[in-house]
């Protein structure tokens, strides 16, 4: 999949030469989470290329439009980040991903000249958007208004929201389910499970002495993270290029270690790998959470939460087991 950066800078001038030579079928979000709804969005736009020989396209924003606008609550981190999204377009048969550098200058962009300056020079002839999209300045643009100012050039298809269990599938849903710790209804809603990156950095070097070394981890981008809590949970650890080398089952602990830490500390995410002995200092990792196993607590002993570690620990390979038979 192609990948070009466009900032507004570059909405009046020359992109007309970017225009691809047999035109686009494009889908235009934010998609933060690709779940099940954003999924049908994007092969909509894939299958309408196929249908009439287009480039199969997606535009998106980064970052999201609210980290820039401040608008309504505190920003609280995003699902998927612009490398993660970036992969599963790739995986749903996307061409080429056009991202838009979100800033206080494109916020202003009005609806008409989104179309007529930016969506028009691409060459777009079909646009596919969900059926809450606005655009443009204040958002004033919807499905109605990229036809209008397409000036009959333009094809456009909406897509009604996908449900599941009754209710719409949503970023927000999503978010309310991390809280709540239900990686499987995540797994339900996106088709995979959340997954988390980051960097191994050092802890107090007191997880070898518990016989439990974790790889404690800062985040590469400003996730939501689910709640608090240990998880069995898949790690990948990765290679410069980002890609698996090798796979491990372990477990993970989101807290603030009460046992140890005074209260009000910062929230670490440790992780325990199965069956590995080796040095992850400065290694990246990717984690997929599969089961939600309770929640953090504060032992009388070191013994005790020791004995705690070894009881999740046999749980965790128990699930794995049981889901490698599967
Ligand atoms: C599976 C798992 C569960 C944990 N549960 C708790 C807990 O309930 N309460 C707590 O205070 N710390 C808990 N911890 C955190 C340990 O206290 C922590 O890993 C240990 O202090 C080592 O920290 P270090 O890596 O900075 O050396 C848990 C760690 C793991 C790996
Ligand atoms: N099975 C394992 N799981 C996690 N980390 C491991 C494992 N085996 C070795 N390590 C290494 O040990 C480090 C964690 O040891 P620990 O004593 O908890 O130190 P720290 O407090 O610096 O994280 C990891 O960062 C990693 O480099």
């Amino acid at each position: 999949m192609e990948r070009i950066h466009l900032s507004v800078a570059n909405v009046t001038g020359g992109l007309a030469q970017a225009a691809e030579r047999k035109g686009l079928s494009l889908a235009i979000g934010f998609f933060d989470g690709v779940h099940l709804g954003h999924q049908e969005v994007i092969r909509r736009a894939v299958a309408s290329a196929r249908e009439q020989d287009l480039v199969s396209a997606v535009m998106t924003f980064d970052p999201h439009p609210r980290v820039v606008l401040g608008h309504g609550s505190q920003y609280d981190g995003v699902l998927t980040p612009l490398e993660d999204k970036l992969g599963l377009f790739a995986e749903l048969g996307v061409d080429a991903a056009y991202v838009i550098r979100f800033d206080r200058e494109f916020s202003e962009v009005t609806a008409e000249r989104f179309v007529q300056s930016l969506i028009v020079p691409l060459g777009v002839r079909t646009v596919t958007v969900g059926f809450d999209f606005s655009f443009g300045h204040r958002g004033q643009g919807n499905a109605e208004a990229l036809k209008e100012f397409g000036g009959g050039g333009l094809q456009v298809q909406v897509v009604s929201p996908v449900f599941l269990d009754d209710s719409k599938v949503s970023s927000t849903r999503i978010r309310q389910r991390l809280e709540q710790g239900e990686c499987a209804e995540v797994k339900r809603l996106t088709g995979r499970s959340y997954l988390l990156k980051g960097t191994v950095i050092h802890g107090d070097a007191r997880g070898r002495q518990l016989g439990y070394p974790t790889a404690n981890l800062r985040l590469d981008q400003p996730y939501v993270i689910p709640r608090t809590g240990v998880y069995a949970v898949e790690i990948d650890v990765l290679s410069e290029a980002g890609t698996a080398e090798s796979r491990h089952s372990g477990v993970l602990n989101i807290g603030h270690r009460p046992t140890f830490d005074a209260p009000g500390g910062a929230l670490k995410l440790e992780a325990h790998l199965f069956d590995f002995d080796g040095d992850l200092y400065g290694r990246r990792l990717a984690m997929r959470f599969h089961s939600f196993l309770r929640a953090e607590k504060k032992f009388e002993s070191i013994d005790q939460l020791v004995e705690q570690i070894a009881s999740d620990s046999a749980r965790a390979r128990e699930i794995f087991s049981v889901k490698a038979r599967d």
